[in-house]
């Protein structure tokens, strides 16, 4: 089973009344993290600090670094470089001290098949080293039923595996939780109160960490967001400023009625046609001169203006970022 480093109860115990953290130590910290994998970098120099009880997001594409990043943190990674805290701890050396304090959702989810639903779950918890407050709980509002807590897990859909994983890895309401993308193989009323679950994590102040490469995932549960490609990080970023530094969209009809055809000056702003209709994308602080560009030397018949989605502010960065030497 590759659920983390979690060993059995070691001498923090329980999650109740142990070591005292500082108020102000980040709850996760990584300090230029470096890893390799002979030749290839998985992760290069990446910092990034995370605070109690933000849902803090990692974004990027396939390859960018996010499962190692990830693996990094639960301690089943040793950097090559850099340096990984945890609640102040080191996840490869304390691993046993975090545990009960720390959830894990791999984005891998491999189970004994031969276990049952229940057994996986008392199993986890025995690592996890802390009881298990919430996970009836859990189980009902994840609605695996007692009936398919009984079958073995190799029977168990993908989408039951998952919600499996997730009740394991907030069953000892740990003070951390990071999600390798938790909403795989999630059907839409289960992802409904996944959100709502995270939703309540923060609100009690817990920290979660998830990756995804699904932006709109990340734009509702997520406070901030450090984009990644090819091991680096690109930006870090609320999603309130991605919104902030999203494009404008500007739509124009020609008054002449003839369809595509080079725009001059406008040309830079990569117009795309749709019959007389061209829209085109122009960055906030370039809006303005591209309208009176476009007035002064299209025939403008009419000219409209809105917010470009969350998604092209985002590639709009991935591309920026593929542009850098
Ligand atoms: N065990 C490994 N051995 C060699 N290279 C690896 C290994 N694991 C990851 N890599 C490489 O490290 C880089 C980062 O991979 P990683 O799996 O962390 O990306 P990811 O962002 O999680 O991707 P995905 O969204 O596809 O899961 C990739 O170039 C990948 O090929």
């Amino acid at each position: 089973m590759s659920l983390g480093r979690f060993g059995p109860v070691g001498e923090s115990g329980s999650r109740h009344g142990r070591w005292a953290m500082p108020s102000s130590t980040p709850m996760i910290e990584l300090r230029s993290l470096t890893k390799r994998y002979g030749a290839t970098v998985g992760i290069d120099r990446l910092d990034v600090t995370v605070a109690a009880g933000e849902v803090f997001g990692l974004l990027g594409p396939n390859g960018a670094g996010k499962t190692t990043t990830l693996r990094c943190l639960v301690g089943l990674l040793q950097p090559s470089e850099g340096q990984v805290r945890v609640l102040g701890l080191d996840p490869v050396a304390d691993h046993r001290r975090l545990a009960p304090k720390f959830g894990y959702l791999p984005g891998e989810l491999r189970l004994y098949p031969e276990l049952t639903g229940q057994q996986t779950l008392d199993l986890l918890a025995a690592l996890q080293g802390a009881p298990v407050p919430r996970q009836r709980e859990l189980c009902d509002r994840l609605a695996l039923t007692r009936a398919d807590l009984a079958r073995a897990v190799g029977e168990y859909s993908r989408g039951m595996k998952q919600k499996l994983g997730l009740v394991q890895s907030l069953q000892h309401r740990p003070e951390v939780v990071v999600l390798d993308e938790p909403t795989e193989g999630l059907d839409p009323l289960v992802q409904e109160t996944f959100f709502e679950l995270l939703a309540e994590e923060t609100a009690a102040g817990r920290t979660v960490l998830l990756s995804s490469h699904v932006l709109p995932e990340v734009q509702r549960a997520c406070g901030r967001v450090a984009i990644v490609r090819q091991g680096r990080l690109v930006t870090v970023r609320s999603v309130a400023e991605l919104r902030g530094a999203r494009a404008r969209r500007v739509r124009l009809v020609l008054a002449d009625g003839r369809g595509a055809r080079p725009l001059g000056a406008a040309e830079r702003w990569s117009p795309r046609w749709d019959g007389p209709r061209v829209e085109l994308l122009v960055p906030p602080d370039e809006l303005v001169p591209a309208v009176r560009t476009m007035l002064a030397e299209l025939p403008v018949a009419d000219l409209t203006v809105e917010e470009a989605g969350l998604d092209e502010a985002f590639l709009d960065l991935y591309r920026n970022s593929e542009e850098r030497p």
